[in-house]
């Protein structure tokens, strides 16, 4: 049987509790649970979520039986997998934003996969956002195996820290501004506010979706479940502004060495940053501080007096990158040096490819799709050129891993000249 005999795509919105498709929704969000071993969720806790998530205006994709289901099997109204989006900003850097399509909640059920369904709505969904004009689509992957075939590539990674802050532990930043303990409910309106002047500072930035400020505030990613030992603290500016936020969590006695996990942290400029940790270091009967998203290219790093306090758990992939529209993402840029790169872009699944000549002068660019066999400069898949696009990777280790191709001698250190960024792409938003 063919793929839509066996098989119906729906596309909804989340719904509010009493409002038509709200049932569709809940056994949705339960396909989403299933598909992740997650815990079963109560009601509330859904109910909770899909309010959430009507602000960020997703939707939800389900893959349904067309057939007879199997017998004591769940029923035709679960779906055997889920696809979910919303739109947030990318920051492509120096400031400039890009709309992305936001890919989520990927799962497919046990007894369904390797039949073509990721595949299947993955094309859907790519075309669809093409097609309403966006330029890239965005995803957190659970495997680094799966999406490159699509065309997403690495473009931000992130580290899971443990900070050493017993008497070895100094800063050797000057000291900006004043820290205080506050309720972690007023997180709920200054959060968004402080997030989102990190976003325009950090290039590979995703503009946050509504549960983040719960889950800062204490409400956990339900929105729900209030923790009353989340603690929070704010840092306020030489003007008295709030300019950065932590919350976080103390792990209990028995944590050897003796830990505060931080939940979430944000800042509005690298003086608050500096000063957010310091302030946690200065925590009493706390040996070590942990946080599971901190940037890859940390300046904590560059100003504690000994280096070694921090030790690097884990260093990951975070945010993946698909360009949907070459020439549309390549004219939205701005680029650090001035001059011309013939690019040739292969994308197996059609969406963009070919050969485009990127012409920049005084940072701006000019691009255009040269049709017949112009002398290439450089040719790469378009999971690369996600890759170096936000400055990620550099070009020249794309080379010498045998992922791209540097047909005129001198054009690998023209590209990453012309596209380095100020400074490390990081994205503190998971999705
Ligand atoms: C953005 C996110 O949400 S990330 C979360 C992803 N979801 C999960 O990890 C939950 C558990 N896994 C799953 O639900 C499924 O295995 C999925 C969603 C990853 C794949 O769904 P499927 O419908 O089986 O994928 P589909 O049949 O379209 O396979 C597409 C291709 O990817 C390959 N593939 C799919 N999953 C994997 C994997 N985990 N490891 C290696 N290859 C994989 C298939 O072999 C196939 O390869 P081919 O194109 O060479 O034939």
């Amino acid at each position: 049987m063919s793929f839509d005999e066996l098989y119906e795509i729906r596309r909804f919105p989340a719904a509010r509790k009493g409002e038509p498709g709200y049932e569709q929704a809940v056994e949705w969000i339960r396909a989403v649970n299933r598909g992740f071993h997650q815990p079963k969720r109560s009601e509330e806790q859904i109910e909770s979520a899909l309010k959430v998530r009507i602000v960020d205006r997703r939707e939800q994709t389900g893959v349904y039986q067309r057939q007879a289901v199997a017998p004591h099997s769940f029923g035709a109204e679960a779906p055997v997998a889920t696809f979910g989006t919303l739109r947030k900003e990318v920051n492509i850097g120096f400031g400039r934003m890009l709309l992305a399509q936001l890919v989520t909640a990927v799962t497919v059920r046990a007894s369904h996969r390797r039949r073509g369904i990721l595949s299947r709505v993955m094309h859907e969904d790519l075309q669809r956002a093409k097609q309403d004009g966006l330029a890239l689509a965005a995803l957190n992957a659970s495997e680094a195996v799966i999406y490159r075939r699509f065309g997403f590539g690495v473009a931000t990674k992130e580290r899971h820290i443990k900070v050493d802050v017993g008497p070895r532990f100094s800063l050797r930043h000057r000291p900006i501004g004043t820290v205080e303990g506050v309720p972690r409910q007023v997180l709920l309106d200054l959060a968004p506010e402080v997030f989102s002047h990190q976003h325009v500072r950090s290039p590979g930035s995703i503009d946050r979706q509504e549960s983040y400020r719960y889950q800062a505030a204490g409400f956990g990613p339900w929105a729900i479940d209030e923790d009353e030992n989340v603690l929070s603290a704010l840092h306020y500016d030489v003007d008295g502004q709030v300019d950065g936020y932590v919350s976080y969590l103390f792990q209990g006695w028995d944590s050897k060495p003796q830990t505060m996990s931080i939940i979430d942290l944000a800042a509005a400029n690298d003086g608050a940053y500096l000063e957010l940790w310091r302030y946690l270091a200065s925590l009493d009967l706390v040996e070590q501080i942990e946080w599971s998203k901190a940037p890859n290219d940390d300046p904590l790093e560059w100003a504690l007096e000994d280096r070694r306090c921090l030790q690097v758990q884990e260093e990951k992939d975070m945010l993946w990158l698909r360009v949907l529209d070459v020439a549309q993402a390549l004219e939205a840029r701005k680029y650090s040096a001035d001059g011309e790169l013939s690019l040739r872009v292969e994308d197996r699944l059609g969406l963009s490819a070919g050969n485009f000549v990127l012409t920049v002068q005084q940072g701006e660019p000019h691009v255009r799709l040269e049709a017949g066999e112009r002398s290439v400069d450089l040719s790469l898949d378009i999971a690369e050129l996600a890759s170096i696009y936000l400055g990620g990777v550099l070009p020249s280790t794309l080379l010498a891993a045998g992922q791209l191709t540097e047909h005129t001698p001198g054009s690998v250190l023209l590209a990453q000249r012309m596209f380095a960024l100020e400074r490390t792409p990081f994205c503190a938003t998971h999705f």
